[in-house]
């Protein structure tokens, strides 16, 4: 696996006409796990020359300590990707991707606010300006995403349709644990009781699941949020079921599917998950 730091050599090496085409790109946070790897696997299927990015980024974190504390193991991190064949990997430091202060606004409308732009304001423009700074480093014809995620993928799907970017998406399913607890960078923040209390999100999204009738679902989400507040330790931010197409609570044109979308901080963690209604 070849390392590189700046967006020059970087680009240096892919222009190399012997760098096989198409060239697909994951970008990550880096603490990779599981989840992470299974995006690289399904690259490395789908394309002939995989980038691996791994960038913490700043501009999308809303919280300093959240930032602060982010999980770093690279060496760990450069020994997993070389196990799973991965070809290169991009670890730009925060210099190399802001040379100066720049500012960044794409107006994409209600989807950035919603849910975790809620929760989380300004991290989409931030999602978006260091999504948008790789594909131009990188020109990935495929880029990988996990459905983890969700939010941000159609977050990227808007900018890539506004911008005219030549890369198609790809959405990986959510890999979770044995027990349901989708897999995080976050998770090793949990305590051994957090832990088994976090389980209360993925068991209401199968609850829901099991239960799911378009006119019950207000009834249905009022009831799955009554299980996971009276949980111990958590502390729900959302829980809703929207239209998959737009992730609006207007449903009646259900065709793209319905999906819950559920946030709570565990202890001082905060978690997300989702899972696909219909
Ligand atoms: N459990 C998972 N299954 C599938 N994809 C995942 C999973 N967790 C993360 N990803 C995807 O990996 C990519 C990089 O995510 P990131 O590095 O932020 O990891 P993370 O585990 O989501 O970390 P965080 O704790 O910050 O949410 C994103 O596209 C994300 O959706
Ligand atoms: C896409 C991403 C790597 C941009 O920093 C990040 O938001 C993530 O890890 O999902
Ligand atoms: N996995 C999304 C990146 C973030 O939480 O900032």
């Amino acid at each position: 696996m070849e390392i590189f730091k700046t967006i020059a050599a970087l680009q240096g090496h892919l222009q190399n006409p012997d760098r096989k085409k198409p060239v697909g790109l994951v970008p990550t946070m880096g603490a990779l796990h599981s989840g992470h790897l299974t995006l690289i696997e399904t690259a490395k299927a789908q394309t002939a020359t995989v980038v691996c990015s791994i960038f913490v980024n700043p501009t999308q974190f809303t919280d300093t300590t959240d930032l602060d504390k982010y999980p770093r193991p690279i060496e760990a991190d450069i020994e997993k990707l070389k196990q799973a064949k991965c070809d290169i990997l991009f670890m730009p430091d925060v210099q190399e991707m802001y040379p100066q202060k720049e500012y960044w606004h794409l107006d994409i409308g209600e989807i950035e606010h919603r849910l975790e732009g809620r929760f989380r304001p300004g991290h989409y423009q931030g999602v978006m300006q260091i999504v948008y700074k790789l594909f131009i480093a990188v020109k990935p014809d495929f880029a990988f995403f996990g459905q983890k995620d969700f939010q941000q993928v159609k977050v990227v799907e808007k900018m890539v349709e506004l911008k005219s970017l030549p890369v198609k998406l790809v959405m990986c399913p959510i890999i979770r644990e044995a027990d349901g607890l989708a897999m995080s960078s976050r998770n090793i923040h949990l305590s051994t009781e957090e832990r088994k209390h976090a389980l209360v999100l993925s068991y209401a999204l199968h609850q829901l699941k099991k239960s799911y009738v378009k006119e019950a679902s207000a009834e249905l989400v009022k009831e799955a949020a009554e299980m996971i507040s009276i949980e111990p330790q958590v502390q729900l931010e959302y829980l809703e079921i929207v239209n998959a197409n737009n992730l609006d609570n207007d449903l009646s044109d259900d065709s793209k599917g319905v999906i819950a979308l559920v946030a709570a901080k565990v202890g001082k963690t905060r978690l997300i998950d989702n899972m696909m209604l219909s």
